[in-house]
């Protein structure tokens, strides 16, 4: 244990403690592992998805909290475009659009998608508890929270490696969601960074940021709970 005097960590740590968190990251979740050696069934695919799509459907609302609560035009201006790669902008037509054709891909009706019919209750609250999470926090906070996408490339591109010869049954344009979102989460996440590190500068400040990031790979591993538990 450190105590409250401990020294700053520089940039350099600082961000390697960051990016230790990913030990804890959803990719590791028991039902993510069966899903990534092939071992899940079609309905359970289908259930994972259709949980999933809540939580795409709330990543726009819970930027839109962000800019709410951040007075800094430049950070907004970034930011604004999180909104638009989801929500679609200029004939693109975004990633809520591609998780529903993933949706359709997978055999589930896009009015079924929608209705949230098969939303399972904990899917709810932890994705409900990310939104009102950025809604309270301040900018830099919600920001930092953010920031388990630093782990994201790697669970994309393990399912587009990993799907295609174990799920046959799922046509491969349903996965363009997951092409499309490497770049964008790794120019997120420079952006992200370079918020949080500039913003938690003292050790006290920096293990909230730990703590912040833990939230929300707790937010992330409960939503694999329950999509496990709602269709074991
Ligand atoms: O498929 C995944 O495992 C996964 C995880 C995460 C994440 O780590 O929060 C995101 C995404 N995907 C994703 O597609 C996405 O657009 C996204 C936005 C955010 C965020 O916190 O703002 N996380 C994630």
């Amino acid at each position: 244990m450190h105590t409250a005097s401990s020294p700053a960590w520089d940039r350099i740590e600082f961000e390697a403690q960051l990016r230790a968190k990913g030990a804890g990251y959803h990719i590791n979740h028991p039902f993510n592992v069966k899903m990534n050696n092939g071992e899940l069934r079609p309905d359970q695919i289908r259930t994972w998805v259709a949980n999933r799509f809540y939580y795409q459907i709330s990543i726009p609302r819970k930027d839109a909290a962000i800019i709410a609560n951040c007075p800094d035009r430049e950070t907004r201006r970034k930011w604004v475009e999180r909104i638009l790669d989801h929500d679609g902008h200029n004939g693109n037509a975004g990633g809520i659009e591609a998780w529903a054709r993933l949706g359709e891909a997978v055999g589930i009706a896009p009015a079924d998608l929608w209705s949230l019919k098969h939303l399972a209750p904990g899917v709810r609250f932890a994705v409900d508890a990310y939104v009102n999470f950025a809604r309270q926090s301040s900018w830099q906070e919600a920001i930092c929270s953010s920031l388990t996408e630093m782990f994201a490339p790697k669970i994309h591109k393990d399912r587009l490696a990993n799907w295609p010869q174990h799920y046959p049954w799922i046509n491969a344009d349903g996965l363009q969601y997951f092409r499309s979102r490497i770049s964008l989460a790794e120019r997120d996440v420079e952006h992200g960074l370079q918020v949080t590190l500039d913003h938690f500068t003292s050790r006290a400040q920096q293990d909230r940021a730990l703590e912040i990031l833990q939230f929300k790979l707790d937010v992330l591993w409960s939503m694999m709970d329950a999509i496990e538990k709602a269709n074991p």
